[in-house]
């Protein structure tokens, strides 16, 4: 037995002016003016859905199986189709229908009837909706009752908290039901889902719920008949008719002034209080359904072993939910007769151990699919507690916490900039070894070796000189170095103090000048220019510079030069080919 109480908000007035069309069983049931067109079972409906049977027939219309032949997935295949005729309706209330509609599609949690698509057909409104085989929950407590069965406590905890879950999620996201009740409630592989969403809203477009009103008052909660509002505490579910009367009247009687029920002596004290809690009739204390799983009575069956797949979690729930309420209770079940035997004042936790029992051998695909996004669900929920736990600990504001997780991302990047810059520099300074013994050291004692043979008058030198005369140049320029540093102390490390050391190089200073051919006296003796232009320029630039004076200096400075200088002169007593030095200069420069 299970009750559901939507929150219509009905004047009394008007349920009294409506109680004939007061649908329930054991009531005359009342049917809109649904659409008496039965599509035949060849029917294709939006070219899609071919109609395999008819389901059933409610207050707001017609209900058919159907085929999905556009379904990517087998399992997806199967639809519900329900037509409901829109011939009351004016067009900007079937857009408004469409909209919202449009909005259900969104809706996405395992507790929630999968609601597809809507469309309009044949002056009828059709709307797309999962299939639920194990139909509605209605019917699934009709079937216990004849068969003189029961339904366990473990059962009914389980049922209780998918639809908590489901009510909390449409309630997040300021969905109201409007119509929740045991019929709306759809049963696929033992998981409850919540279904025929806002069907009344989309019906009557307005969603004026005085024209919404379509029967049963057992499930409407306290305020909802005393018109004093309404608001998603109004959804209220129980296992049973929880008021009942001999007609109408009582019925809300019983519900606005009556006194809560309480459940029988079988089931577990915790259980009744919870319902007791959950049929409050002031909504002001009822317990809420983010109150109702956080109640130790459900923290307790949620205290689930997670068996699906290799990973076994113990998923503790502690409900985090601050979303608004369903308001349950459970009544007039019989109870599973050896449900308590064993466990004195408090039920055992069957539903743990089922879970923990669970294989994926035991488990139908679908149902096992399903209660796996529900246990992921609730695992989320617990980490994302411990998150907010652990940031309490810390006793941190958020702004505290950004800083300092910035100030960590701050030190990192400064960590690794200092390592990058340490190894640079480390390879820069290898490198300027490296460069410095190549030109330096390395090179001058076999051109000192040639120079000297050349200063001698070896033939085997003078002809290596003309045939190179770029590269004598060049070692020329170390070889003077070399000389010098006989009788000068050792170039200097730092790069500004061996620009100034080559500043009064001696043959640097000798060899421009005397290149010039304008300083024929006093030529050992450095001069401003040349000081200027070896301080100034790159030893490559100083050596292209060496290079262009020597060949375009005049012939007559430069034999004199020669005669002067006979080291240098060596290079034109060398016959230079003057097209091939400005080739090599060339080259030099590019
Ligand atoms: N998604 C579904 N899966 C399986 N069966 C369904 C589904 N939707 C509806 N049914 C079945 O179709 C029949 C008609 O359902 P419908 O929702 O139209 O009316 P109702 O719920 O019986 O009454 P009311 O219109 O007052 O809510 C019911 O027997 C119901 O179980």
């Amino acid at each position: 037995m299970f009750l559901l109480a939507s929150h219509l908000s009905v004047s009394t007035g008007f349920v009294v002016g409506k109680m004939a069309k007061f649908s329930e069983q054991r009531f005359q049931t009342f049917h809109l003016s649904t659409s008496q067109t039965l599509p035949e079972s060849s029917t294709l409906m939006a070219n899609r859905y071919h109609i395999q049977q008819k389901l059933g027939k409610g207050s707001f219309g017609t209900v058919y199986l159907v085929r999905d032949t556009k379904a990517s997935e087998t399992a997806e295949r199967l639809k519900v189709l329900k037509e409901i005729s829109i011939g009351g309706l004016k067009p900007n209330e079937t857009v408004h229908a469409s909209r919202e509609a449009q909005l259900l599609a969104q809706l996405d949690h395992p507790a929630i009837l999968k609601f597809y698509s809507s469309f309009l057909e044949k002056e009828a409104f059709c709307i797309i909706t999962e299939y639920c085989e194990d139909r509605d929950l209605d019917w699934k407590l009709e079937e216990v009752r004849h068969t003189g069965g029961t339904l366990s406590e473990p059962q009914v905890c389980e049922w209780l908290c998918q639809l908590l879950l489901g009510v909390h999620y449409i309630h997040q996201r300021r969905i109201l039901h409007r119509d929740l009740k045991a019929k709306n409630i759809f049963l696929k592989k033992n998981i409850v889902k919540i279904g025929d969403f806002g069907v009344s809203c989309l019906l009557m477009g307005s969603c004026d719920l005085a024209t919404t009103f379509t029967g049963t008052p057992y499930y409407m909660s306290p305020e909802a008949l005393s018109h004093r509002g309404y608001n998603s505490k109004s959804d209220m579910c129980c296992l049973a008719h929880a008021f009942q009367g001999q007609n109408f009247l009582s019925v809300i009687q019983k519900i606005v002034e009556g006194p809560t029920p309480s459940l029988p002596e079988t089931y577990s004290p915790q259980l009744s209080s919870l319902m007791q809690r959950m049929l409050e009739k002031d909504s002001a204390i009822r317990i809420s359904a983010a109150e109702a799983l956080r109640s130790s009575f459900i923290e307790d069956s949620l205290q689930v072993r997670r068996c699906f797949g290799a990973a076994v979690q113990m998923i503790c729930f502690k409900g985090e939910f601050k979303g608004r309420c369903i308001f349950a209770m459970f009544c007039q079940i019989k109870m599973d007769p050896g449900a308590h035997q064993t466990s004195g004042s408090r039920p055992p936790n069957r539903m743990k151990d089922k879970f923990s029992s669970a294989s994926l051998q035991e488990q139908s695909i679908g149902g096992e699919r399903e209660a796996f996004q529900i246990l992921s669900v609730l695992q989320k929920k617990v980490h994302l507690e411990t998150l907010q736990e652990r940031s309490e600990q810390q006793k941190l504001s958020p702004r505290e916490r950004m800083r300092i997780r910035k100030l960590k991302a701050a030190d990192e990047k400064a960590r690794k900039l200092k390592q990058y810059m340490t190894e640079k520099y480390q390879e820069n300074h290898l490198l300027m070894l490296e460069y410095k013994s190549k030109n330096v050291h390395k090179v001058s004692v076999d051109v000192l070796k040639v120079q000297t043979e050349v200063v001698r008058g070896s033939p085997a030198a003078q002809t290596k000189l003309s045939k190179e005369p770029s590269e004598i140049m060049s070692h020329q320029s170390e070889m003077c170095r070399s000389l010098s540093e006989d009788h000068m102390p050792a170039i200097p490390e730092d790069p500004q103090a061996a620009e100034a050391f080559y500043c009064v190089d001696e043959f640097e200073s000798c060899s421009e000048a005397d290149s010039d051919g304008e300083h024929d006296s006093g030529g050992d003796l450095p001069t401003e220019t040349s000081c200027q232009t070896c301080g100034q320029d790159s030893d490559l630039e100083a050596l292209i510079r060496h290079m262009e004076s020597v060949l375009d200096g005049d012939s007559e400075g430069e034999d004199k030069h020669i005669q002067e200088k006979p080291l240098l002169g060596c290079l034109e007593m060398g016959s230079i080919n003057r097209s091939m030095a400005e080739d090599r200069i060339q080259r030099m420069r590019e």
